[in-house]
């Protein structure tokens, strides 16, 4: 195993890794907190909008419709600073544990790209990088096309034999995303009963509604490695089910309480499949349930971007009050200091100094692979150059 050699490129995207998809330790130069970007004022909102649909067949009346949610918050999107500050925090815990590693941020849909931060690492001297995403589950969307994003701009920028990126196994089970919700879901219930005994109704019911972002159900069912059978027949699906049972067990005063997996942000064409229900539909189901307060989890996300405050806090929000059901939405991860603090772990898992040996994992389905097992979360449109994969092709001689 080499370690200090950071001049010398690193061809092999497969050392070290053992059959269960685990990366050996490697000596990295820097890591790169890679995102999914978004728009910094108006005349960025529909370029941004292109980018993320490109080629993705999303009906121009349902980028119209996005634009609005963007239009609505000065063409800003919150995600690039939550962003920022996340780095911030990041940087700040590496110095706190003595790890020298500088953190690069670059986005799939906005500037800074990926495409140039690689550039500029390459120039800087950089040649072994080790990606975090802020993305946790497995999907097509959520895992590959980060993968395949990074193995075209490295090929795009000539780079793909003189830079090597290794990614961060999907955390969604990591104590670091899980426990941030644990205390969320904790308070949100107390707020959601004090509201109810504000009401006057102090055996009031409360169901807890946890929600992700839909995706087309071919995509669920391409989720995950193919060589493993998956609650629902979706590794997204399953591990979000598990996330929300690793939570639910976790909270005394939840006990009894019902609760679902309920989905947001569907954009696809009518006639295509997405996941469901969509979480308005639930909620406007509870009513008839005998339910008086909603607690709203946001599971899928990892900090209160556009899809967290449009979808749940406007629209979602308002369902609940036209129903006058009692709601709270839990608050995502964001720069929570067990979340930030257990990215470093994730980080210290892969890299060679400072080495943490251990790998949580709080549901059964993980810890997740280091290295995606070949075909994991297919391409259904096509395959394309990836990184991270025991079928990746960037970076093999
Ligand atoms: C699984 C998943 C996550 C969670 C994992 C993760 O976090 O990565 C996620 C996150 C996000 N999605 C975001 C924004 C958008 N997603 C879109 C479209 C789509 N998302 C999809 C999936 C996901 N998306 C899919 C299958 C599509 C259809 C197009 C396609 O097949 O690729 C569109 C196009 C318009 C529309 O149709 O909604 C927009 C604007 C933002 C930024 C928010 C901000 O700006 O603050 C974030 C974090
Ligand atoms: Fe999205």
């Amino acid at each position: 195993m080499t370690s200090a050699v950071s001049n010398e490129p690193a061809f092999d995207p497969f050392e070290g890794v053992d059959e269960n998809g685990r990366m050996a330790p490697k000596h990295y130069d820097a890591i790169l907190l890679a995102s999914f970007g978004g728009p910094e004022g108006q005349e960025d909102v529909i370029p941004f909008l292109r980018n993320v649909t490109a080629g993705r067949g999303i009906p121009d009346e349902r980028l119209e419709e996005v634009a609005t949610h963007y239009r609505a918050n000065g063409g800003i999107s919150p995600i690039n600073e939550q962003n920022r500050a996340l780095k911030a925090a990041l940087e700040a815990e590496l110095a706190r544990r003595g790890v020298d590693l500088p953190v690069l941020w670059g986005n799939r849909n906005w500037a800074p790209y990926i495409k140039d931060v690689l550039q500029e690492a390459y120039d800087t001297g950089y040649r072994r990088i080790l990606m975090v995403t802020t993305s946790v589950y497995s999907s097509y969307s959520s895992c590959r096309q980060y993968r395949e994003d990074l193995g075209m701009n490295l090929l795009k920028t000539g780079l793909d034999k003189k830079l090597q990126v290794d990614k961060v196994r999907q955390y969604f089970d990591h104590p670091g995303f899980v426990e941030p919700f644990v205390e969320g879901v904790r308070e949100s219930i107390a707020k959601v009963r004090a509201q109810l005994d504000g009401k006057g109704m102090t055996d009031g019911k409360i169901e807890i509604l946890f929600s992700t972002h839909s995706i087309p159900t071919a995509d669920a069912e391409a989720s995950g490695p193919r060589d493993r059978e998956f609650e629902e027949g979706s590794a997204y699906v399953a591990q979000h089910l598990a996330n929300a049972r690793a939570i639910m067990d976790r909270i005394p005063e939840a006990a009894g309480m019902d609760w679902q997996l309920v989905y947001q942000s569907r954009s696809g064409a009518p006639h295509i499949p997405w996941l469901e229900p969509d979480i308005n539909d639930a909620i406007a189901e509870l009513p008839a349930k005998g339910v008086n307060g909603v607690v709203i989890v946001p599971l899928g996300f990892v900090s209160d971007h556009m899809e967290v405050l449009w979808d749940l806090d406007t629209e979602a929000m308002d369902t609940c009050k036209e129903l006058g059901l009692a709601a709270d939405r839990t608050p995502t991860p964001g720069v929570h200091e067990t979340f930030v603090s257990g990215l470093v772990d994730l980080l210290q898992e892969r890299t060679l100094e400072n080495n943490i040996a251990i790998r949580p994992a709080l549901t059964e389905l993980g810890p997740w692979y280091d290295v995606c097992r070949p075909g994991c979360c297919a391409n259904l449109r096509g395959e394309k150059p990836t990184i991270a994969g025991a079928d990746s092709t960037v970076g093999v001689e």
